[in-house]
Protein backbone atom coordinates (compact mmCIF):
# COMPACT_ATOMS: atom_id res chain seq x y z
CA UNK A 1 0.00 0.00 0.00
CA UNK A 2 1.07 3.27 -1.03
CA UNK A 3 1.77 5.94 2.46
CA UNK A 4 1.08 3.30 4.47
CA UNK A 5 2.27 4.83 8.00
CA UNK A 6 3.69 2.24 10.35
CA UNK A 7 2.15 -0.48 12.39
CA UNK A 8 -1.77 -0.25 13.41
CA UNK A 9 -1.93 3.75 12.90
CA UNK A 10 -4.27 5.29 10.97
CA UNK A 11 -2.88 8.98 11.71
CA UNK A 12 -0.36 10.46 12.52
CA UNK A 13 1.07 14.20 13.25
CA UNK A 14 4.54 14.98 12.91
CA UNK A 15 5.77 17.96 14.49
CA UNK A 16 2.80 19.47 14.44
CA UNK A 17 2.40 23.48 15.68
CA UNK A 18 -1.10 25.64 15.25
CA UNK A 19 -1.22 29.32 15.92
CA UNK A 20 -4.38 31.66 15.25
CA UNK A 21 -3.99 34.43 13.27
CA UNK A 22 -4.15 36.70 16.28
CA UNK A 23 -0.72 35.30 17.23
CA UNK A 24 -1.91 32.57 19.98
CA UNK A 25 -0.03 29.31 19.75
CA UNK A 26 -2.73 26.61 20.49
CA UNK A 27 -0.79 23.50 19.77
CA UNK A 28 3.58 23.46 19.90
CA UNK A 29 5.31 20.41 18.45
CA UNK A 30 2.65 17.49 18.58
CA UNK A 31 3.56 14.28 17.44
CA UNK A 32 1.27 11.68 17.97
CA UNK A 33 -0.12 8.47 16.23
CA UNK A 34 -3.55 7.31 16.39
CA UNK A 35 -4.25 3.23 16.03
CA UNK A 36 -6.95 1.29 14.72
CA UNK A 37 -9.13 -0.09 17.25
CA UNK A 38 -7.68 2.20 19.96
CA UNK A 39 -10.83 4.22 22.26
CA UNK A 40 -8.63 7.27 22.83
CA UNK A 41 -9.40 10.37 25.46
CA UNK A 42 -7.50 13.87 25.04
CA UNK A 43 -7.49 15.73 28.48
CA UNK A 44 -6.59 19.08 29.25
CA UNK A 45 -7.94 22.20 30.84
CA UNK A 46 -10.09 25.02 29.14
CA UNK A 47 -7.77 26.60 26.64
CA UNK A 48 -5.45 23.33 26.88
CA UNK A 49 -5.90 22.76 22.87
CA UNK A 50 -8.11 19.98 23.00
CA UNK A 51 -10.18 21.31 20.43
CA UNK A 52 -7.53 22.24 17.84
CA UNK A 53 -6.25 18.88 18.01
CA UNK A 54 -9.26 17.37 17.01
CA UNK A 55 -9.80 19.83 14.53
CA UNK A 56 -6.03 19.96 12.89
CA UNK A 57 -6.43 15.96 12.89
CA UNK A 58 -9.06 16.39 9.85
CA UNK A 59 -7.15 20.15 8.68
CA UNK A 60 -11.36 22.17 10.25
CA UNK A 61 -8.15 23.84 11.38
CA UNK A 62 -4.89 22.85 9.53
CA UNK A 63 -1.31 23.20 11.19
CA UNK A 64 0.79 25.91 10.44
CA UNK A 65 3.77 23.73 11.43
CA UNK A 66 4.82 20.14 10.73
CA UNK A 67 2.35 17.43 9.09
CA UNK A 68 -0.63 14.98 9.29
CA UNK A 69 -0.38 11.83 7.42
CA UNK A 70 -3.28 9.59 7.00
CA UNK A 71 -2.18 5.69 6.63
CA UNK A 72 -2.34 4.59 2.87
CA UNK A 73 -3.39 8.14 1.70
CA UNK A 74 -0.83 10.52 2.40
CA UNK A 75 -0.16 13.84 3.62
CA UNK A 76 -3.49 16.04 4.56
CA UNK A 77 -2.38 19.21 2.64
CA UNK A 78 -3.21 17.64 -0.70
CA UNK A 79 -6.74 18.45 -1.35
CA UNK A 80 -7.28 15.25 -2.84
CA UNK A 81 -6.21 13.08 -0.20
CA UNK A 82 -7.94 15.40 2.29
CA UNK A 83 -11.09 14.73 0.59
CA UNK A 84 -10.70 11.25 1.16
CA UNK A 85 -9.56 11.18 4.72
CA UNK A 86 -12.36 13.35 5.55
CA UNK A 87 -14.71 10.77 4.12
CA UNK A 88 -13.55 8.05 6.58
CA UNK A 89 -13.16 10.35 9.38
CA UNK A 90 -16.73 11.03 11.07
CA UNK A 91 -16.69 13.73 14.12
CA UNK A 92 -18.75 14.45 16.37
CA UNK A 93 -19.72 17.86 18.43
CA UNK A 94 -20.36 19.13 21.85
CA UNK A 95 -23.46 20.96 20.22
CA UNK A 96 -24.53 18.23 18.06
CA UNK A 97 -24.12 20.72 15.11
CA UNK A 98 -27.36 19.62 13.87
CA UNK A 99 -29.81 21.38 11.53
CA UNK A 100 -33.21 21.49 14.09
CA UNK A 101 -35.74 22.13 12.30
CA UNK A 102 -34.91 18.98 9.95
CA UNK A 103 -35.40 15.15 10.77
CA UNK A 104 -33.47 12.92 12.47
CA UNK A 105 -33.21 10.78 9.38
CA UNK A 106 -32.61 13.92 7.25
CA UNK A 107 -29.48 15.17 9.49
CA UNK A 108 -27.89 11.65 9.37
CA UNK A 109 -28.28 11.11 5.95
CA UNK A 110 -26.00 14.36 5.79
CA UNK A 111 -23.48 11.72 7.26
CA UNK A 112 -23.75 10.37 3.23
CA UNK A 113 -23.14 13.74 1.85
CA UNK A 114 -19.14 12.93 1.37
CA UNK A 115 -19.88 9.74 -0.71
CA UNK A 116 -21.39 11.96 -3.61
CA UNK A 117 -20.76 15.01 -5.61
CA UNK A 118 -21.64 18.13 -4.97
CA UNK A 119 -24.64 18.20 -7.98
CA UNK A 120 -25.75 14.98 -6.87
CA UNK A 121 -25.80 15.78 -3.29
CA UNK A 122 -28.49 18.42 -4.12
CA UNK A 123 -30.85 15.66 -5.04
CA UNK A 124 -32.41 13.44 -2.94
CA UNK A 125 -30.25 10.38 -1.93
CA UNK A 126 -30.12 6.83 -3.45
CA UNK A 127 -32.08 4.51 -1.47
CA UNK A 128 -29.20 2.73 -0.12
CA UNK A 129 -28.27 5.94 1.10
CA UNK A 130 -31.88 5.95 2.94
CA UNK A 131 -31.21 2.32 4.11
CA UNK A 132 -27.76 3.18 5.95
CA UNK A 133 -28.82 5.99 7.58
CA UNK A 134 -32.11 4.09 8.67
CA UNK A 135 -29.95 1.28 10.04
CA UNK A 136 -27.70 4.33 11.82
CA UNK A 137 -30.61 5.64 13.67
CA UNK A 138 -31.31 2.11 14.73
CA UNK A 139 -28.18 1.22 15.69
CA UNK A 140 -28.28 4.47 18.25
CA UNK A 141 -32.24 3.50 19.46
CA UNK A 142 -34.09 6.05 17.60
CA UNK A 143 -35.53 4.43 14.91
CA UNK A 144 -38.80 5.80 16.52
CA UNK A 145 -38.08 9.70 15.93
CA UNK A 146 -36.48 9.00 12.61
CA UNK A 147 -38.89 11.77 11.10
CA UNK A 148 -38.91 13.77 14.07
CA UNK A 149 -37.45 17.37 13.73
CA UNK A 150 -34.39 17.34 16.08
CA UNK A 151 -35.65 20.62 17.77
CA UNK A 152 -38.13 18.50 19.90
CA UNK A 153 -35.21 16.05 20.83
CA UNK A 154 -33.19 16.04 24.39
CA UNK A 155 -29.93 16.87 24.99
CA UNK A 156 -29.15 12.90 25.20
CA UNK A 157 -30.76 12.17 21.92
CA UNK A 158 -29.09 15.05 20.01
CA UNK A 159 -25.93 13.47 20.36
CA UNK A 160 -27.22 10.46 19.58
CA UNK A 161 -28.38 11.21 16.28
CA UNK A 162 -25.18 13.10 16.12
CA UNK A 163 -22.90 9.77 16.47
CA UNK A 164 -26.15 8.23 13.85
CA UNK A 165 -24.46 10.89 11.24
CA UNK A 166 -20.99 10.24 12.07
CA UNK A 167 -21.47 6.97 11.64
CA UNK A 168 -22.88 6.71 8.54
CA UNK A 169 -20.64 7.96 6.74
CA UNK A 170 -18.99 4.27 7.66
CA UNK A 171 -15.95 6.11 9.03
CA UNK A 172 -12.81 4.23 10.13
CA UNK A 173 -11.83 7.61 12.58
CA UNK A 174 -14.02 9.16 15.08
CA UNK A 175 -13.65 12.56 16.11
CA UNK A 176 -15.85 14.04 19.20
CA UNK A 177 -15.37 17.00 20.51
CA UNK A 178 -16.23 16.89 24.40
CA UNK A 179 -19.39 14.79 22.86
CA UNK A 180 -20.89 14.92 27.06
CA UNK A 181 -20.33 18.16 28.13
CA UNK A 182 -23.14 19.23 28.12
CA UNK A 183 -25.39 16.40 29.10
CA UNK A 184 -26.48 15.16 33.13
CA UNK A 185 -24.30 12.02 34.22
CA UNK A 186 -27.36 9.20 33.14
CA UNK A 187 -27.15 10.36 29.67
CA UNK A 188 -23.36 10.92 29.28
CA UNK A 189 -22.88 7.42 30.74
CA UNK A 190 -25.37 6.55 27.78
CA UNK A 191 -23.31 7.95 24.87
CA UNK A 192 -20.39 6.99 26.15
CA UNK A 193 -21.68 3.52 26.18
CA UNK A 194 -22.78 3.71 22.97
CA UNK A 195 -19.82 4.87 21.03
CA UNK A 196 -17.03 2.41 23.01
CA UNK A 197 -19.74 -0.50 21.62
CA UNK A 198 -20.13 0.94 18.36
CA UNK A 199 -16.41 1.86 18.02
CA UNK A 200 -15.12 -1.74 18.98
CA UNK A 201 -17.81 -3.58 16.79
CA UNK A 202 -16.99 -1.43 13.68
CA UNK A 203 -13.30 -1.71 14.47
CA UNK A 204 -13.62 2.15 14.15
CA UNK A 205 -10.60 4.11 15.91
CA UNK A 206 -12.23 6.83 18.59
CA UNK A 207 -10.01 10.18 20.08
CA UNK A 208 -12.57 12.01 21.96
CA UNK A 209 -11.59 15.30 24.19
CA UNK A 210 -13.49 15.30 27.51
CA UNK A 211 -13.03 17.26 30.93
CA UNK A 212 -13.85 14.21 33.27
CA UNK A 213 -11.12 12.12 34.43
CA UNK A 214 -13.48 9.48 35.67
CA UNK A 215 -15.07 8.93 32.17
CA UNK A 216 -11.82 8.73 30.69
CA UNK A 217 -10.46 6.29 32.70
CA UNK A 218 -13.65 4.15 32.76
CA UNK A 219 -14.23 3.94 29.04
CA UNK A 220 -10.71 4.51 27.35
CA UNK A 221 -8.00 2.62 26.70
CA UNK A 222 -5.18 5.33 25.83
CA UNK A 223 -5.18 8.90 27.87
CA UNK A 224 -3.37 12.03 26.15
CA UNK A 225 -2.92 14.98 28.84
CA UNK A 226 -2.84 18.14 26.68
CA UNK A 227 -1.38 21.33 29.02
CA UNK A 228 -0.61 24.48 26.86
CA UNK A 229 -0.62 22.92 24.30
CA UNK A 230 2.04 20.21 24.74
CA UNK A 231 1.49 16.49 25.42
CA UNK A 232 1.76 15.84 29.17
CA UNK A 233 1.22 12.40 29.59
CA UNK A 234 0.20 9.81 26.93
CA UNK A 235 -0.40 6.04 27.90
CA UNK A 236 -3.38 4.06 29.36
CA UNK A 237 -5.42 4.93 32.61
CA UNK A 238 -3.84 2.56 34.86
CA UNK A 239 -0.19 4.75 34.22
CA UNK A 240 -2.10 8.07 34.95
CA UNK A 241 -0.66 9.31 38.54
CA UNK A 242 -1.84 12.23 40.32
CA UNK A 243 1.40 14.04 39.42
CA UNK A 244 0.25 13.61 35.71
CA UNK A 245 -2.82 15.04 36.61
CA UNK A 246 -1.18 17.84 38.30
CA UNK A 247 0.72 19.00 35.78
CA UNK A 248 -2.51 18.88 32.96
CA UNK A 249 -4.55 20.71 35.43
CA UNK A 250 -1.84 22.97 36.97
CA UNK A 251 -4.01 25.61 38.37
CA UNK A 252 -6.75 23.13 39.88
CA UNK A 253 -6.73 20.26 43.16
CA UNK A 254 -6.92 17.01 41.75
CA UNK A 255 -9.17 14.62 43.48
CA UNK A 256 -8.12 11.35 42.58
N1 LIG B 1 -10.75 30.20 16.27
C1 LIG B 1 -9.82 30.63 17.13
N2 LIG B 1 -9.19 31.81 16.92
C2 LIG B 1 -8.24 32.23 17.78
N3 LIG B 1 -7.83 31.56 18.86
C3 LIG B 1 -8.41 30.39 19.12
C4 LIG B 1 -9.44 29.87 18.27
N4 LIG B 1 -9.83 28.65 18.77
C5 LIG B 1 -9.09 28.45 19.88
N5 LIG B 1 -8.24 29.48 20.10
C6 LIG B 1 -7.28 29.61 21.19
O1 LIG B 1 -6.42 28.48 21.15
C7 LIG B 1 -6.17 27.97 22.46
C8 LIG B 1 -6.63 26.51 22.53
O2 LIG B 1 -8.05 26.49 22.38
P1 LIG B 1 -8.88 25.14 22.25
O3 LIG B 1 -10.30 25.50 21.97
O4 LIG B 1 -8.20 24.23 21.32
O5 LIG B 1 -8.76 24.55 23.74
P2 LIG B 1 -9.63 23.45 24.49
O6 LIG B 1 -8.68 22.66 25.32
O7 LIG B 1 -10.46 22.72 23.53
O8 LIG B 1 -10.57 24.35 25.42
P3 LIG B 1 -12.06 24.06 25.96
O9 LIG B 1 -11.95 22.87 26.88
O10 LIG B 1 -12.42 25.32 26.69
O11 LIG B 1 -12.93 23.81 24.75
C9 LIG B 1 -6.90 28.90 23.43
O12 LIG B 1 -5.98 29.86 23.88
C10 LIG B 1 -7.97 29.54 22.56
O13 LIG B 1 -8.30 30.84 23.03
Amino acid sequence: MQNALSGAAIVELENVSVTYPHGVTALTSISLQLNRGEFAVVLGMSGAGKSTLLRTINYLRPPTQGTVIADGLGDLSNPQILRSHRQRTGMIFQQHQLIERHSALQNVLMGRLAYHSFWRSLLPLPQIDQRIALDCLERVGLIDKALTPVNVLSGGQKQRVGIARALAQKPQLMLADEPIASLDPASAHKIMTLLQTICQADGIAALLSLHQIEFAREYCDRIIGLAHGQIIFDGPPAALESHHLAEIYTDQTIVM
